[in-house]
């Protein structure tokens, strides 16, 4: 989740800003080796980039210093003309100092820019590669934000890194070194008491960030509730309205809010006096004060000439401007630095492994061989399930929430790989098929179905890109959603949104017309747990009836009464095959099956 949480007293001080918070942190040593594996390609380039930047820095600093040593020799000196050689030297030096700047930081950045498009370029096609080669099982277990956070947010904050951040870092640090060393050179207690300004402001900043991340735990869970809040509110709109149920929503809402407003007030507390105080020193105008008042004591005391004051109030009070540069600039390295580690934990993921020899299934006939499965590597999802499936058959994988269905629905296309036993498709297993002709040989019928913003037909045709037509049409007519497509405002050719204008069960009736059109002849389906009208029900059934046809049909079934007549029924129970038969052996059984249809007739769950 993205947070907008701040300074709690940014309002009204302006304070630090944002550092990417422990929450989201990896390791910091295993952030910082990602981070050297994915830019050693272009180490020389941010080398080069980073001797431009300090030079060009550098050079940034010959016209303040240029200024200063030309109102010191003009004003130590009676008469000018004796000293007009050294002025104008100081001018030559201030001029070519600052067009050097100009070219050196324009270098160093194109050369950034260079590396970064290269860098980011080469990192998308790694990244896109990778996508395509991980186990669906990844996809589903981390969710498309995480996915698309990878491919944006992360990219975008190593772009800042490499194209910003370490220019800016360095630029600054150098800046702030050669000022101090030329202070230090003019006077050094006068330059003491200028880098003691930037101390103080540095070790308030450094307090103020560090109850940062004590407190940001707290902000973080506030501002999860207040946003699972509101969505809930949004999504339940029609039965708040209807039933008047808001309120307690409301007040969900309202006490995350509260408790986000008391940790940032806290916050806020907690550093305010070193926010205040980081502020303060950092603002020319206290060091200008500092310098001005110590300078003038010295003065006073004859430790130091009136023309040496001069380059502490042109280049001393110029420091502060680079502080925030640097604070920046590592800032935009630790978030560059934590993006890397994802970006990196993602490449170095194991791809789903393709087949050494590959082999192609002979028939369609499904094994499951003492099928054992385990997510966590621990406790089974799934034990020794052994079982046939034969073409032109309906198997229906029953059982209570959590026994393992969706489990061995997701082994089958292999969005896990089996931990022990084997599944084999026309007597190859499943792992030797190259995985495109084993994705391409099944069609998935799942709950949240999957319609892209394309038209009706395209969204058809995806299971088979060539198809005419005329077999589009005859694919929806089979699946009973032809009638349905041509009552929409553009018929075949209506734009579908996230599954706009079509209902549940139209949505899963499209789906089917999808699956009958590809031809696949093995059909994996999530029957829809939420109930559907009688209409509706009955039209999906009669789909699902056509697409069965002569195929190898798993089902996973929610509500009994609609795989009776399946070929057999396999009833799971955490994780283990508990029974197998038809129904009506199975009630004969009377065991945990018949116990669960009694429960379903009387509307109980069992
Ligand atoms: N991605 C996952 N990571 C870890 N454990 C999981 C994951 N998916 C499922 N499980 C666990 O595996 C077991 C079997 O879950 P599965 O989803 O296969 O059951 P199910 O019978 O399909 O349940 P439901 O009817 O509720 O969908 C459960 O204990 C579940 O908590």
């Amino acid at each position: 989740m993205t947070t907008a949480i701040e300074n709690p007293a940014e309002s009204a001080l302006d304070p630090p800003p944002q550092a990417p918070h422990d929450a989201e942190l990896p390791p910091r040593h295993v952030a910082t080796d990602a981070l050297a594996r994915l830019f050693r390609p272009i180490r020389r380039h941010l080398v080069g980039c980073a001797i431009l930047s300090t030079l060009g820095s550098a050079a940034g600093f010959a016209p303040y210093i240029a200024v200063a040593e030309i109102a010191r020799v003009a004003l130590a000196s009676t008469e000018l003309a004796s000293v007009s050689a050294t002025l104008w030297t100081w001018t030559w030096i201030g001029m070519i100092g600052a067009g050097l700047r100009l070219v050196l930081v324009f270098a160093s950045s194109r050369l950034g820019h260079y590396a970064d498009a290269r860098t980011l370029h080469d990192l998308r096609v790694r990244m896109i590669r990778q996508l395509g080669s991980l186990p669906l099982g990844w996809f589903r277990a981390s969710g498309s934000g995480a996915v698309k956070k990878r491919m944006t947010t992360d990219l975008e904050d190593m772009h800042l890194i490499i194209a910003h951040a370490l220019g800016e870092l360095v630029g600054a640090a150098t800046a702030i070194t050669v000022g101090l060393g030329y202070l230090l050179f003019v006077d050094w207690r006068m330059a003491l008491v200028t880098a003691g300004v930037l101390l103080v402001m540095v070790v308030a900043y450094r307090i103020a960030m560090r109850s940062m991340s004590t407190h940001m735990n707290r902000l973080l869970t506030a501002e999860e509730r207040i946003s699972a809040a509101s969505i809930e509110y949004a999504d339940g709109i029609a039965v708040v309205k209807a039933f008047g149920t808001g309120g307690r929503i409301l007040e969900r809402f309202n006490t995350a809010v509260r408790q986000h407003t008391a940790a940032l007030g806290a916050w806020a507390a907690e550093t305010r006096y070193s926010t205040a105080l980081s502020r303060l020193c950092s603002a020319e105008v206290t060091v200008l004060g500092v310098v001005t008042i110590a300078g003038l004591i010295f003065v006073h005391n004859g430790h130091l000439a009136m023309a040496e004051l001069i380059p502490f109030l042109v280049v001393g009070v110029g420091l502060p401007t680079s502080i925030d540069p640097a604070i920046q600039g590592s800032l935009g390295v630790r978030k560059g630095r934590v993006a890397a580690g994802n970006v990196d934990e993602l490449l170095s993921r194991p791809p789903l492994p393709e087949p050494v020899r590959p082999a192609s299934p002979q028939g369609h006939q499904i094994e499951l061989d003492r099928v054992t499965f385990s997510y966590d590597g621990v406790t089974n999802a799934v034990a020794d399930v052994t079982a046939t499936l034969a073409p032109g058959t309906i198997t229906a994988l029953v059982g209570p929430s959590g026994a393992g269905k969706s489990t061995i629905a997701s082994l089958l296309p292999r969005f896990y790989d089996v931990t022990d036993g084997a599944i084999r498709i026309g007597g190859t297993d499943i792992r030797d098929i190259p995985t495109t002709e084993l994705l391409s040989s099944m069609s998935l019928v799942f709950q949240d179905v999957m319609l892209l913003r394309d038209t009706v037909r395209e969204n058809i045709r995806i299971g088979r890109p060539l198809a005419t037509d005329e077999e589009v049409q005859a694919a929806a007519r089979a699946a009973r959603i032809h009638e349905v497509i041509t009552r929409l405002p553009d018929g075949y050719d209506t734009v579908l949104g996230d599954g706009g204008g079509l209902s549940g069960g139209e949505r899963q009736r499209l789906t089917i017309a999808r699956a009958i059109l590809s031809g696949a002849p093995v059909v994996i389906l999530d029957e829809a747990t939420a109930s559907l009208d009688p209409d509706g029900e009955t039209a999906v059934q009669a789909a699902l009836a056509e697409l069965a046809v002569g195929k190898t049909v798993i089902v996973i079934a929610h509500r009994l009464h609609t795989i009776s007549a399946a070929d057999q029924i396999l009833v799971l129970d955490d994780g283990q095959l508990a029974e197998r038969g038809s129904h009506e052996q199975l009630l004969a059984r009377n065991g945990r099956y018949a116990r669960m249809w009694e429960a379903q007739l009387h509307g109980r769950s069992a």
